[in-house]
């Protein structure tokens, strides 16, 4: 069997392997810290557990924080990866990936926190995290990461309503506008959704990580820091896709929106989804979000359903008509959210035809998928160590269920779709350019045209 190295001449894979890397410095220091973090959450909420299950709360507090602080200490010490024994519908699936690990990996070494790929292990984590709350059934419903989200969402409520005032105000007139001030509102929403994707809790090991300002004042100081910018391609996809409907309106038919996180970036991205529906460029929007506790910050059903209604209970015009009309969409089935197992699974997204084909079909029935983040990206680009000249079509590795536009900001140390010199010119003037989150992009792709 050939080893990850050596795969038709694909890069190897992100590992904590490579001392000092980005990858090592993650796994060495900010996951064990996010780690602690979960303990002393599930620690401070104890009387809770007591109040809501009594005594059996707190035994199951305390076997669950033994788990993870088992959890700690092997990722701490390397190591081998274990089998999961929480019966859950994709245990087997997470079971399988492992011996494939071992099998790309060979005999000789055991897959372990440092020697194996940097995003099966990083997401093997959340998913321990989760056996671990799980396997303690009164407390198994506790989302250890709930507190950081929803405080994420109150403290940039500054930000929320401005981007609601603002959105309303382009509702007011949306249908007199022509095709060019439609594209500039289009643009700006793209950017706010695309910085929203600051705001995650991951790479900060949970230190609160909010929008405090408008987000709509700094786009154009930030417009140098977007590296690739296919924002116009993907207005001609939406535009191209559209098709005549009884209405004699014009729309595509869906987007779907594969979300990131929750918090500010969730509201960025409802907002733009808004947008969408309002202005006619789309008629429907897929929501995909996570099944379980993801990777500190990511959206589940419970974090969606409690954004749009905080929304709509907030003492503010704007931000509490957005929450009604959002809840109205949800009803009418203009917008639906999903979630798969697939999205809290370690696979690349190349592998999403073989390894979660009904998935993929869903997303062939999209007109445009747009992915959000920067876990997204890694998916999307395999978490290769690619040359950052290689083509994002190519990075990609025939991932195409439908025309697809990543929106990212840089937290990881893999960029793909650069010009010629343009990586080396960022590494000489700014050394963390990669996972800062300082820089992003904007980057499309549609399988049909190549
Ligand atoms: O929320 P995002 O944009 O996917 O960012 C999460 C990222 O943060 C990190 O934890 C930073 O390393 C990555 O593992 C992950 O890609
Ligand atoms: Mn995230």
């Amino acid at each position: 069997m050939a080893t990850d190295q050596t795969m038709h001449g694909v890069p190897p894979s992100l590992s904590a392997r490579v001392v000092g890397s980005f990858a090592y410095l993650t796994v060495r220091d900010r996951l064990p810290t996010i780690l602690t973090k979960v303990v002393d959450t599930i620690h401070r909420n104890k009387n809770k557990f007591f109040e809501e299950y009594g005594e059996v709360g707190i035994q199951a507090e305390k076997q669950a924080i033994s788990l993870l602080s088992k959890l700690r200490n092997e990722l701490q010490t390397d190591k081998p990866v274990l089998a999961l024994t929480d019966g859950l519908p994709d245990t087997d699936s997470w079971n399988q990936y492992l011996e494939r690990q071992q099998r790309l990996q060979g005999d000789q070494e055991p897959v372990s926190w440092f020697k194996s790929p940097w995003l099966y292990v990083e997401c093997y984590m959340y998913r321990r995290i989760h056996e671990a709350l799980l396997l303690n059934p009164p407390i198994s419903d506790f989302d250890v990461f709930n507190e950081g989200k929803t405080q994420s969402f109150t403290e940039s409520s500054q930000a929320v309503m401005s981007l609601c005032t603002y959105l309303e105000g382009i509702k007011n007139n949306i249908d007199e506008l022509s095709k060019n001030p439609l594209f500039e509102h289009f643009n700006k929403l793209m950017q706010v959704s695309l910085w929203g994707n600051k705001c995650d809790l991951s790479i900060s090991a949970g230190q609160e990580n909010s929008q405090k300002t408008s987000p709509l004042d700094s786009l154009y100081s930030l417009l140098p820091f977007i590296l690739v910018d296919d924002t116009k391609r993907v207005w001609s996809a939406l535009i191209s896709a559209q098709r005549p409907r009884e209405s004699g309106k014009n729309n595509a038919d869906r987007v779907d929106i594969v979300l990131d996180n929750a918090g500010f970036e969730l509201v960025t991205d409802l907002v733009l989804a808004d947008f969408l529906v309002s202005s006619g460029l789309a008629r429907q929007i897929h929501f995909h979000g996570k099944s379980i506790p993801w990777f500190v910050s990511d959206v589940t059903a419970k974090d969606f359903q409690w954004t749009i209604r905080q929304a709509m209970a907030t003492n503010h015009k704007w931000v509490s008509k957005c929450g009604v009309q959002w809840q109205r969409y949800l009803k009418e089935g203009m917008w639906c959210y999903h979630d798969h197992p697939f999205w809290t699974q370690p696979h690349e997204f190349c592998d999403m035809a073989a390894d979660a084909p009904d998935l993929y079909t869903t997303l062939q029935g999209a007109d445009l998928v747009l992915f959000k983040g920067d876990l997204n990206y890694r998916k999307l680009t395999g978490d290769r160590d690619w040359e950052h000249t290689v083509s994002f079509e190519t990075a990609l590795r025939g991932f195409g269920p439908a025309t697809l536009c990543s929106l990212r900001t840089l937290k990881a140390n893999i960029q793909v779709g650069l010009q010629p010199g343009q990586g080396d010119k960022l590494t000489s003037q700014d050394p963390s350019w990669m996972t800062s989150g300082k820089y992003a992009v904007i980057q499309f792709h549609n399988p049909k045209s190549e």
